[in-house]
């Protein structure tokens, strides 16, 4: 294989008895990753933590291609893994060894392991799409799909069922929102990701409120549809070590099987959320009551 260059960033794994005694700016080189989208560039951050890897596709001028880069040690990004997209951007297409699929703003993709040729593009270049990525391992190659939250199924397109659109919270307690669920089993197949977006209603900004931890899988968050003066309070660590992150608009952080992951915004905001790890079981978390917290 010939030389090739770097294009991803690398995190390690951290462990909650070192992460208690960081800063705060060691807490977000760790765990905070921004910006996540660069006008005409990919951006991908590789994550030793069950080896996800994060990123984007933000075509505005060109067409962008995924390549596999020196890290992967692939002939190509999708030899030995997966990948879930989000568009949170406008329109665009991304082309799977030469088939198009319309991504439209909100909607998804699931990429199954073997496509070789993957590239993105948009549809004009003064709302470029904001393609969101996560990459996971996979041992077999599960059909490609374009995940749209309403619309007519069609061949290779698959609306998120009405089950899958989960109602959550309530305004009295600041905390309502519906999860909707765009890759899991039974909606659609994947070996170990499993991908969605929860927006908040006008008023709340509490997420996954109350909190939970899951031993048997790592998360990654992109919170957006946050204005320029608002934030997001990203609560992580053990349930009894909690610490926070200020996460502005399009930023992304990444939550550890150890670490909760909640957060209380400004105001109402919306996340993708992307899990990987032992199980695709949605409820297998471990919750924590909102009395044990500290
Ligand atoms: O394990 C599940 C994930 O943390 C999210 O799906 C939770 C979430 O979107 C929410 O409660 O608001
Ligand atoms: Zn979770």
């Amino acid at each position: 294989m010939e030389k090739r260059r770097r294009i991803m960033e690398l995190r390690t794994a951290a462990s909650p008895r070192d992460v208690k005694h960081y800063t705060t700016e060691r807490l977000r080189e760790e765990f905070l990753i921004s910006p996540v989208f660069c006008r005409d560039e990919i951006k991908l951050v590789y994550s030793h933590i069950d080896r996800i890897i994060t990123g984007s596709a933000m075509p505005a001028e060109k067409s962008l291609v995924l390549t596999a880069g020196q890290e992967l040690r692939a002939e190509y990004f999708l030899q030995r893994r997966e990948l879930g997209v989000i568009n949170i951007g406008g329109p665009g297409r991304i082309l799977t060894d030469g088939k198009t699929w319309n991504v439209g703003s909100r909607d998804g993709m699931y990429i199954g392991m073997g496509a070789k040729e993957i590239i993105f593009e948009s549809e004009d270049s003064g709302n470029p799409a904001k393609f969101y990525l996560n990459s996971a391992p996979a041992h077999m190659s599960y059909p490609t799909k374009l995940i749209r939250p309403e619309g007519e199924p069609g061949k290779g397109v698959v609306i998120v069922h009405p089950e899958n659109k989960v109602e959550l919270g309530s305004l009295e307690t600041s905390n309502h929102r519906t999860i909707c669920k765009y890759i899991l089993p039974g909606q659609v197949e994947s070996c170990q990701l499993e991908m969605g977006m929860t927006h908040l209603e006008p008023g709340s900004v509490w997420n996954t409120m109350p909190c939970h931890t899951h031993d048997r899988r790592m998360e990654v968050y992109l919170y957006f549809d946050i204005p320029e003066d608002g934030f997001v309070m990203h609560y992580m660590g053990e349930p009894t070590e909690t610490r926070h992150i200020i996460v502005r608009n399009e930023e992304a952080v990444i939550s550890p099987s150890w670490s909760i992951h909640s957060g209380c915004g400004s105001q109402a905001y919306t996340f993708i959320w992307g899990m990987v790890g032992e199980n695709q079981d949605f409820d297998d978390m471990d919750s924590i009551d909102n009395r044990d917290l500290r």
